[in-house]
């Protein structure tokens, strides 16, 4: 699915009111709909409700909402932010059309009339600003805004987007935003959701479809793309029944040194759950013993070096590498990844001190082969490419990175972005802060290789491997919080995460 700015966002709404015969007012009514439906079924008639009104569109979607709600007998009442003089027909409709129901209706025109609301125990929903926000709110709009952020509010919904933060700018740090414990966005999550400027504020998203056109959203010129578990769910292999081992690849895993054999094992255990029919682990050969019992079905390959991979890798034909979780950045280390890349000329996955070696070496960039794939975290990255100010410039350079180099480069991340050697950039909102800690990238890194040896393309691995990766971690996060998950309880996940993705 492409993502979209705010200018692509309006142009597709009216194509969907042109192409579908409806009005701004009918699609403001199909939009209220789904909302209700989903209040109804997630949180339903205990709760009193606040709908915060703001002066456009997405404030008509709240005064729909507020109908629905009154209709349906919910405990419910209307704000209205009086801070414009001039309003939408759908809007002066819509709020006649509330005026004539039961809901209660209250309206603020300046901080004075704050004392009439109080939030304390509903759940407020967030109807200021949608996509059409222009600046930073402000004055009375800002005030009440830190309002709902400091109220005991049971919950906050925002309709869209969290009031106050842009659909594709960045935010300022200063600047006020709703902070929403949910976010119901409609057709695609916004931009601004992926960026670090603002996008705290979005709690848990859930995309509502409101049947805008596909085929024009699917032609939008757009190179952003965010990615689904339908959509990758789509992508996996189906394994047929005269099939054998040698039939899904042979994963060849290289890392871990003295100390650092965890990392190894994390990895290695992780692509035995990918569905690769084979496994090998190269590492020191400190940690031979280890890897045998933490991952049994694993072959264990220690020719290179005891206590660090060290000398000249022999490459062998049937393997598709993984490298660097855990394999230090000596000297040694930094001679025997230079062999390893004069050698290989297929796609491997490189990860962590692989990626940290380069940093330090750059000329081995040049050895890297074409359409690998490269998975550092921000700072890795950074050691990398160089340093940015900004998400944005940040997506920039990544960009020219990727095409540059002619790699996939994962940049893992809270939301992690995989950008191709074409200069496509792929979004995905999988994954928890619970997968903050460490050995979770040595899965991921499994995982990749795991794929990749089983012939996804490398497009096909980095979609598949980064969103099973982040469902993983969620329900690693459901069934053990997210304080308590680690790297190994995302690894046990793996299995419920493709049954996510055939399901969806
Ligand atoms: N189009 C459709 O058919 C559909 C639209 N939908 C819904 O509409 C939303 C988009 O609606 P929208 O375009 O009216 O923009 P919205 O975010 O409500 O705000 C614009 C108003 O706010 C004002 N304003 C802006 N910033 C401000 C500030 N800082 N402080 C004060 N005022 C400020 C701005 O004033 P201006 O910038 O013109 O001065 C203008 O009056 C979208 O997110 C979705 O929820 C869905 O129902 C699907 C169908
Ligand atoms: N706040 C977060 N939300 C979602 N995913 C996260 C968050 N923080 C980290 N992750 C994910 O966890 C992994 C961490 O990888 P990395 O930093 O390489 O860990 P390690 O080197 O310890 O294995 C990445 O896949 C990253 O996207
Ligand atoms: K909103």
């Amino acid at each position: 699915m492409k993502l979209l700015n705010a200018q692509q966002i309006r142009e597709l709404e009216s194509i969907t009111m042109e192409r579908q015969n409806i009005t701004s007012a009918d699609l403001m009514q199909r939009t209220a709909s789904k909302t209700y439906f989903w209040i109804k079924h997630n949180l339903g008639l205990k709760y009193a409700y606040t709908v915060v009104v703001g002066p456009g569109n997405n404030g008509g979607d709240g005064l729909v909402l507020a109908q629905f709600l009154t209709r349906n007998d919910y405990d419910v009442e209307c704000v209205l932010l009086e801070v414009s003089d001039t309003y939408t027909p759908e809007y002066t409709y819509e709020l006649e059309k509330l005026k004539r129901s039961d809901c209660k209706i209250k309206s603020v025109k300046t901080e004075a009339d704050f004392e009439e609301v109080n939030l304390t125990g509903r759940i407020v929903i967030d109807a200021i600003f949608g996509i059409g926000l222009s600046r930073p709110a402000a004055n009375m709009v800002a005030s009440f805004i830190e309002k709902i952020n400091t109220s005991l509010t049971q919950s906050v919904i925002a309709i869209d987007l969290p009031s106050g933060l842009y659909c594709d700018q960045l935010n300022s740090p200063d600047d006020t935003i709703v902070l929403a414990d949910t976010t119901l966005t409609f057709h695609v999550p916004k931009p601004s959701f992926f960026f670090l400027e603002g996008g705290n504020s979005v709690g848990k998203i859930i995309v509502l479809d409101i049947r805008l056109d596909y085929a024009y959203a699917n032609d939008i010129d757009s190179k952003y793309f965010y990615l689904t578990t339908e959509l990758v769910g789509t992508s996996l292999k189906k394994r047929t029944i005269f099939t054998h081992k040698g039939n899904y690849g042979h994963a060849n895993l290289i890392g871990g040194r003295k100390g650092m054999i965890g990392a190894a094992v994390l990895m290695t255990k992780a692509a035995s759950f990918s569905g690769v029919g084979l496994i090998t682990s190269t590492v020191p050969s400190v940690g031979l013993e280890i890897l045998q019992q933490r991952v049994p079905v694993a072959m264990c390959e220690t020719r290179y070096g005891e206590h660090q991979l060290e000398g000249e890798i022999e490459i062998d034909e049937k393997y598709t590498y993984g490298i660097g979780p855990g394999m230090g950045t000596s000297a040694a280390s930094v001679q025997f990844l230079s062999n390893f890349l004069d050698k290989i000329d297929r796609p491997v996955v490189i990860d962590a001190d692989a990626i940290n070696c380069i940093a330090e070496n750059p000329e081995l960039l040049n050895k890297v082969p074409e359409n690998s794939i490269l998975t550092p975290h921000v700072k890795e990255f950074r050691g990398l490419a160089g340093d940015t100010t900004d998400s944005l410039k940040q997506l920039e350079l990544l960009t020219s990175f990727s095409m540059k180099h002619k790699v996939y480069i994962v940049l893992k991340d809270a939301r992690t972005i995989v950008c191709t050697p074409e200069g496509k950039c792929l979004f995905s909102l999988n994954g928890t802060p619970g997968m903050a800690t460490g050995g979770t990238g040595d899965v991921l890194t499994g995982i990749l290789t795991g794929l990749l040896a089983q012939g996804y393309t490398p497009e096909e691995t980095a979609k598949v491997g980064l969103v099973l990766h982040g469902v993983a971690g969620e329900l690693a996060a459901e069934r053990l919080t997210e304080y308590a998950m680690t790297a190994e309880t995302i690894i046990e996940e793996i299995g419920n995460a493709f049954k996510v993705l055939l399901n969806a």
